[in-house]
């Protein structure tokens, strides 16, 4: 039984490996290739550089292994392809790569377009989508795309028109996570989904590490939403394909990337975001119950992709050479555990809130009006074009030029009559003409209005037109005469996704049995001879023996590896901690504490952002009210102002009309500016803040410093502290009143 069926729909996250070749700089180092891979098998063996004999040998086994000689097509076709299909078919998908910085992420997920050869996972998955939907005249489909990323735990909207906005992630009962106000754009085909790509990706953050020279610094996730209208039974049907592609930062040590400063803190966070997943999947395999998903933006983004809803390929990249081996033995260890989260996929059907149902019902509400409109005589083809309109303007005209023509001829037929007669007509005559040509004009003015009224029909009846048409083209059908060779090709993917989860399924259970027969000593097994016996447990015994020797060694290497890391994330903590220490100085010293107090009444942690955000008086009820209007101002107005217009001042603002745009006014200014020399007091506090810890600035004070801040006074013996004389900060203005101070501050 396929692992599929095993639990009605619940599915495993499938994992590939892929490797990239040794790179140009590492053959000039003379690095070593530590790294084999048997696709067959889809096993990828690592060598300890370190071991000897047997020990040095890591195995692992999975979905799909990529050596380093492997195409981009191949890549597509063994990850990304059947998920595509299911995105087609109303599922949800997410294809993401994972792995150290500079083994082949971006080049798997985006790839370049220079050779053609060259694109990667998410521009073929573009054009795979839209040679789908060619090929598929029976059903409407409405593609929608957005791309955004997540640099230092903010998400930014890659597509916006201003991409520094800062967006925040909501949760909506019925469709999971999502992020507020994103952007999001309706494509027709792959070029223009392309240009989106490369648009978004001008925007994203990039920098050059020691170890990759475009490296990405945040995490990227394009968003494809696929639409599909379907009249099946004489009922519409909707269904909804949501496909995520991510391309993640990549995992680093700073010992090795060297970074500093701005990278420096960047590398915390792409280190701190993927620990969570680390996190989150070890849980999940676990079968914890709970799930941290919270702990960061981006497990909460792939929440529906680990342990949801989701059809999910991760794909681990690694490097080849031997001085990448922790990292390389990490990615793996992280991937392997990854093969075990099981996911439920469905297919969202009818949901409430399709986009193409919308459009759908505009167009036809349009079309609705348009034949109101025009009169009932008026049809609207498929094309959305009405000839009727036209002739009945040509109606029009040929009825009144004719009964005009035929008048003057009739005229013409009178006078000549008339010409030839009596001469005491004449007069007579000559007024019944004089009334037939009044009549023409008349006529003649009629048929002006008539085309002037039909002349605006017209161009009301091209309004919207041109409205439907454009709605129309934005939900795209497939071509009949394409769609025999998509069945094939259908056909053809449906038969390898078959053979490869078959293959797949084969190898998880050759590995589970493995793993069984090495601890089970076969007791009903039947032996023709005591020395068979003896040989056959024998061997069983070396196999264990084996066995605990290769776990014994992994486990020094797992201990090894977390005290390496621990020792990073204890760094991590250094530095962030100093950090801390300097916004706590800054605040304390420079801050007046009422300012303080002030700002963390309003300080309120959103468990939603997971971060503080300022409270919203206008909600809490807490709004001061609008002062009301002075007599003769037509808006409030402050003291300030009154004056400013008492003294004639022309900046248009003192006018009291509603003008937008206004400069701000600025607070009167009862700080000095810095003269830039920092006394040699304040510079040895804030070194010594920076550079030591607490309780050292503590002991320090008494040896070194003229004037130490400490945050606990209890600390220092009263009567010591007593006998000094007190400092105090000095005021800018003499009329200002001196800054309060959160902290005591004694001088020894
Ligand atoms: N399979 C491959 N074949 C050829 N070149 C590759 C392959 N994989 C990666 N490269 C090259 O290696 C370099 C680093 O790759 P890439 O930028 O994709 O790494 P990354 O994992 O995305 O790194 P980071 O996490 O720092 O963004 C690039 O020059 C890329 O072209």
């Amino acid at each position: 039984m396929s692992q599929k069926k095993k639990n009605s729909n619940e599915e495993c996250v499938k994992v590939a490996m892929r490797c990239r070749p040794i790179s140009k700089q590492e053959l000039i180092d003379n690095r070593q290739e530590i790294v084999k891979i048997d696709p067959e098998r889809g096993e990828v063996i690592v060598n300890n550089p370190k071991g000897e004999g047997s020990e040095n040998r890591n195995v692992f086994t999975f979905d799909v292994v990529i050596n380093q000689k492997s195409t981009q097509e191949h890549v597509y076709k063994m990850t990304a392809l059947p998920i595509v299909e299911s995105v087609l078919e109303g599922y949800n998908g997410t294809i993401f790569a994972y792995g150290q910085t500079g083994t082949g992420k971006t080049h798997t997920m985006e790839g370049s377009n220079e050779p053609a050869d060259n694109r990667g996972i998410i521009p073929r998955t573009f054009e795979h989508i839209y040679r789908v939907i060619e090929g598929t005249p029976s059903k409407q489909f409405l593609v929608r795309a957005s791309f955004l990323e997540l640099y230092n735990e903010e998400i930014r909207d890659l597509l916006a028109k201003n991409a520094k906005n800062k967006l925040q992630l909501h949760e909506n009962p019925d469709t999971g996570v999502y992020v507020k106000d994103l952007s999001s754009f309706i494509i027709q085909n792959p070029n223009e989904m392309k240009e989106k790509l490369a648009h978004g990706r001008e925007n994203r953050k990039v920098g050059a590490t020691k170890m990759n020279e475009g490296s990405s610094r945040s995490h990227s996730l394009f968003m494809i939403t696929v639409e599909m209208s379907e009249i099946r039974d004489g009922q519409q049907h909707i269904r909804v394909g949501k496909l995520n592609l991510v391309d993640l930062a990549g995992s680093e040590r700073q010992s090795k990337t060297q970074a500093t400063g701005e990278r420096f803190k960047e590398a915390i966070n792409i280190n701190q975001s993927l620990a969570t997943l680390g996190n989150v999947i070890s849980a999940l395999v676990d079968n914890k119950p709970y799930t941290p998903y919270r702990d960061s933006k981006l497990t909460r983004l792939l929440q529906d992709s680990l342990g949801g809803n989701t059809k999910t390929v991760m794909i681990a990249n690694i490097g080849p050479a031997d001085y990448n081996y922790d990292e390389t033995i990490s990615t793996l260890r992280y991937a392997s555990r990854a093969k075990s989260i099981k996911n439920r996929p469905k297919i969202n059907e009818d949901p409430k809130d399709a986009m193409i149902r919308e459009f759908q019902e505009e167009i036809n509400r349009l079309k609705e009006e348009l034949q109101k409109k025009m009169g009932s005589n008026i049809q609207i083809g498929p094309d959305g074009k009405i000839a009727k309109v036209v002739e009945v303007q040509k109606v029009v005209v040929v009825t009144d030029e004719q009964k005009l023509k035929e008048l003057e001829e009739q005229i013409e037929r009178e006078k000549n009559l008339l010409e030839s007669t009596v001469g005491k007509k004449r007069e007579q005559i000559e007024r019944d003409l004089a009334d037939s040509r009044e009549q023409k004009e008349k006529l003649e003015r009629q048929l002006k209005e008539k085309e002037e009224q039909v002349a605006k029909q017209a161009q009301e009846q091209e309004k919207y037109l041109q409205q439907i048409k454009e709605m129309e083209s934005k939900i795209i059908q497939g071509n009949k005469l394409k769609e025999t060779q998509r069945e094939k090709e259908k056909q053809l993917i449906k038969l390898q996704i078959e053979l490869e989860e078959r293959k797949q399924e084969e190898r998880r259970k050759q590995e589970e049995l493995e793993k069984n027969n090495a601890l089970v000593i076969g007791a009903q097994e039947q032996y023709k001879s005591l020395q068979e016996e003896i040989d056959a447990k024998t061997k069983k015994l070396n196999n264990i023996v084996e066995r605990i020797k290769q776990a014994r060694q992994q486990t020094n290497e797992i201990h090894e590896y977390r005290l390496r890391e621990k020792e990073i994330l204890l760094d991590e903590n250094r530095s962030i901690t100093k950090e801390l220490k300097l916004i706590d100085l800054i605040i304390e010293h420079f801050i007046p504490q009422n300012e303080v107090k002030k700002l963390e009444q309003k300080l309120i942690f959103s468990d939603e952002d997971g971060d503080w955000n300022i409270k919203d008086d206008a909600n809490e009820g807490h709004k001061i009210s609008r002062p009301a209007s002075v007599f003769g101002f037509k808006r409030p107005i402050c003291e300030s102002a009154r004056m400013a217009i008492k003294f004639g001042d022309s900046n248009p603002r003192f006018r009291t009309d509603n003008i937008l745009q206004l400069d701000l006014e600025l607070p009167e200014i009862i700080t000095e500016d810095f003269d830039g020399n920092v006394s040699q007091k304040v510079q040895e506090t804030i070194n010594i803040a920076l550079n030591e810890d607490e309780e050292e600035l503590q002991m320090m004070a008494n040896e070194k410093m003229p004037i130490v801040y400490i945050k606990n006074p209890e600390l220092i013996s009263k009567e010591n502290a007593l006998n000094q004389p007190r400092v105090r900060l000095k005021s800018a203005k003499k009329t200002s009143r001196r800054p309060q101070s959160g902290l005591k501050k004694y001088q020894y």
